[in-house]
């Protein structure tokens, strides 16, 4: 297993530990948190009982592949904890989320979460947020309209494409991936981005995250809000 392969597991395994029967659990997206699922099924073959609540449709599909049992967002009066990856996060744990492409869905579990844990290989920290191009949910309605004016701003978006054509969320979006780099002021950008019609949600995740659970080598750092 490559290093970070193996950073990312132990990111989820420590993860794990804070799963506990009883609890509903959201399920995050991605490479790294699908090893956390993958435990999480281990661990349910074994004897846990947990319900999940899945942050997007690949995730659904891992999680009933592994036997966990899942409910819907609307059924879970309240969420135990999520545990999810992340594609950069900085000194103060704001996060940059969605290479994936499922940040909504990821966003509203984290807020409907008692508690947010992020794993993440030891790549993923940067000391400011926007190596990472940040993906902006649009409608697609409005997404022409809305690069016109990105562009204008100077945060150059780019359309996600996959296999040629457009990608579609879960909700049935586009992504626009933006050039951040040169914004100092990743709050006001946040507040800036989500007044304007069109866009549903943005990858910056701030504020959000309780603990983030970094595989470092051989071991793991814990670092809490
Ligand atoms: O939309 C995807 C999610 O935000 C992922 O959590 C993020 O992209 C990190 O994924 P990975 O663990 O594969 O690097």
């Amino acid at each position: 297993m490559a290093d970070i392969d193996h950073e990312k597991k132990l990111a989820a395994l420590e993860a794990v530990k804070y799963v506990k029967s009883g609890m509903k659990v959201g399920l995050g997206t991605g490479s790294t948190a699908n090893l956390m699922i993958q435990e999480l099924g281990r661990q349910i073959a074994e004897g846990l009982r947990i319900t999940g609540i899945p942050s997007s449709e690949k995730t659904r599909k891992l999680a009933i592949d592994l036997g966990i049992p899942l409910i819907s967002l609307e059924k879970a009066d309240r969420i135990d904890l999520t545990i999810d990856g992340t594609d950069e996060f900085d000194p103060y744990m704001q996060l940059i989320k969605g290479g994936g492409g499922a940040l909504l869905r990821e966003k509203i579990l984290a807020y409907n979460s008692d508690l947010v844990i992020i794993i993440a290989d030891s790549q993923k920290q940067v000391k400011r947020l926007g190596t990472f191009k940040l993906p902006v949910e649009t409608i697609p309605f409005a997404t022409y309209k809305i690069e016109i004016l990105l562009n204008k701003m100077g945060l150059q978006p780019k359309l996600r494409q996959k296999d040629g054509e457009h990608f579609i969320t879960d909700e049935g979006n586009y992504i626009l991936d933006l050039n951040i780099k040169t914004i100092t002021n990743i709050p006001l950008l946040e507040t800036t981005l989500k007044q304007i019609p069109g866009i549903v949600e943005t990858g910056l995740f701030l504020d959000i995250a309780d603990f983030i659970i970094v595989g470092k080598g051989k071991s793991t750092l814990t670092l809490k809000k």
